[in-house]
């Protein structure tokens, strides 16, 4: 890696990532997190505030019991309170019993907070910043200077703006980073503010961008091509407000479209996606189906036209390759589908043989668009295209025959819980199967029946659980009689499939759904033999 290439990757999901609303760490969570921020190769991590509560101090103990493989650890704090001395001041006392090699510091650089918010004087703000960074280099630190709302600062008092970073330097922070706080500002300001920064300090120059005008992440590459070598930012962005730049996306342009490096194994590029996914679990939070390069939707093809181009050409329709940053490309069936789309299907069944062109694919486009318009939906339900597909094929066969069902909920008395129960008659292979099921619905119970039903005639439907049931229901304005779509999700622990069933009847649509979702699992065990 060459060094003058080097962008520096500073994680702050643990600390400015805390700052989103509805997202805490616990304490294990943060050492996880450490612990696979350090495995993907970013180069700081900001564990907390070390003057704000006992966790974040007790995380800086914590890490130390572990053994990381490069990352330096950073506590983050403030310059000193006005008219303290810095020796007694207790939040810069808290950054030393943080221990760790670095320490970063925000500081005023605008001044309407240095007299409205800090209450105090230009002169002393500086001499806070000044103390601070030296006092902490005197302490063997290595000093990251975060210039809070520098460009708003810059754009009131270009002045005053650097002469507070002035007072960093002369302190001996390592690093400036220019920090766009409110987030207001457009790429070509941090283009240019940052070139003038970089072009007047010997010092390196680092970027820190909030997402209140969706240009976080923008900003940050702007002010990397502008010349800053550090970026600061969180996983998958979340933060204070609208969110802190994405360091996914930074990690993944930075990696991918320019010619600078910033994972210490650029290979774990392809640990991307993991890497998004297990931050979002340990705060709690779902994935983002759309997030770029990470998101579940991010390679999903849906228009026949695209499709169409994208099986002769990956890149005519997709801006990277989707296994470069861990995802998959995913082709969707819907009403906007063509040949192209049903093609990709038929390879993923395994059938290779069939023309484009056949009256085979133009049968099932056909069937599909009837379905549609009867209320199916084919982009949540592959599995119930795959069984639409076998059928127009002739390759459907049933494992089963439905004789009668009967579900009933009970609910015995004001406080008693509601019971569901389902009975199921069926004729699996001449021989007659008859259960019952319980469930915590009755379209659970029903489930449960039909799996009881079938498990000994064919074992494998033993680990098939329900994962997901969506309704949605359809001519809302027709009342009752409007028709119910259920979608459902169904898994083995290994795989997850979808399906889908449309009837006036919820529970008759559920059936269908769950008879498509047993019965592409059967065919998938026949394929494996
Ligand atoms: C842009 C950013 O995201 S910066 C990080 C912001 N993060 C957080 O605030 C989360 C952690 N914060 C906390 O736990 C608490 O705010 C604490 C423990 C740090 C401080 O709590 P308190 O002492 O009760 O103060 P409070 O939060 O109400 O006010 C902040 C104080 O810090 C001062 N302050 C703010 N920025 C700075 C600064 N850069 N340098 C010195 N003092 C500062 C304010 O002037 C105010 O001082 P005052 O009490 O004399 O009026
Ligand atoms: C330092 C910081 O978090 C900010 O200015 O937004």
């Amino acid at each position: 890696m060459s060094a003058e290439n080097k962008v520096f990757i500073y994680d702050t999901t643990l600390r400015d990532g805390a700052q989103a609303e509805g997202v805490t760490f616990s304490p294990v969570a943060k050492i996880h997190v450490a612990k696979m921020l350090d495995s993907f190769g970013v180069d700081y991590i900001e564990g907390g505030f070390a003057a704000s509560n006992p966790k974040d101090m007790a995380f800086f103990k914590a890490i130390k019991n572990e053994t990381l493989k490069q990352a330096k650890i950073a506590a983050f704090g403030s310059t000193r309170r006005a008219n303290v001395k810095v020796e007694e001041d207790k939040g810069t006392a808290a950054l030393l019993e943080a221990d760790t090699d670095v320490c970063t510091i925000f500081g005023k650089s605008w001044l309407l907070h240095v007299t409205e918010v800090l209450k105090t004087t230009p002169e002393e703000n500086l001499a806070m910043i000044e103390d601070t960074c030296r006092y902490l280099k005197e302490n063997g630190k290595e000093v990251i200077y975060d210039a809070e709302h520098f460009f708003d600062g810059y754009k009131d008092s270009p002045d005053y703006a650097l002469r507070s970073l002035e007072a960093a330097v002369r302190g001996g922070a390592d690093c400036l980073v220019l920090c766009d706080t409110n987030g207001g500002c457009m790429p070509n300001e941090i283009f240019e503010v940052t070139t003038l920064v970089r072009d007047r300090f010997g010092v390196a120059v680092g970027i820190h961008t909030h997402n209140d005008s969706e240009t976080a992440v923008a900003n940050a590459m702007e002010s990397v091509r502008a010349g800053a070598v550090h970026v600061q930012g969180v996983i998958n962005g979340f933060g204070e407000r609208c969110g802190n730049c994405n360091l996914v996306s930074v990690v993944a342009n930075l990696n991918l479209k320019t010619d600078k490096t910033c994972l210490a194994d650029p290979a774990q590029l392809k640990s991307l996606k993991s890497v998004s996914q297990f931050v979002n679990e340990q705060a709690n939070l779902r994935d983002n189906q759309r997030a770029a390069f990470v998101g579940e939707s991010a390679f999903a093809h849906k228009a026949g036209m695209h499709v169409d181009g994208v099986r002769k050409v990956s890149h005519s329709f997709e801006h990277v390759p989707p296994e470069s940053v861990g995802n998959d490309r995913r082709i969707l069936i819907s009403e906007l589908s063509g040949a192209s789309n049903v093609m990709e299907k038929l390879i993923e069944m395994g059938l290779n043989n069939i023309d484009r062109k056949s009256p085979e694919v133009r049968e099932i486009l056909k069937m599909m668009e009837k379905q549609e318009r009867g209320g199916y939906v084919y982009e949540s339900a592959d599995a119930s295209f795959k069984m639409l597909i076998k059928k127009v094929l002739k390759e459907h066969k049933s494992f089963f025959e439905l004789e009668g069902f009967r579900v009933m909920v009970e609910k015995r008395g004001k406080n008693a819980p509601c019971v569901s129960e389902a009975t199921l008659k069926l004729n699996v292979n001449g021989k007659r199967a008859f259960t019952v099921g319980e469930g915590d619905g009755p379209v659970d119970a029903l489930n449960m029946a039909l799996r009881h039903a079938l498990q000994e005639f064919y074992p494998s439907i033993r680990h098939v659980q329900l994962a997901d049931y969506r309704v949605s229901i359809l001519d809302p304005e027709e009342a009752t009689a409007a028709k119910t779509r259920v979608v459902i999700e169904s898994s083995d622990g290994e795989n997850t499939w979808g399906t889908v069933g449309v009837s006036e009847n919820i529970i008759e649509a559920s059936w269908e759904a769950l008879v498509d979702g047993v019965e592409y699992k059967l065919f998938l065990n026949e394929d494996k033999k």
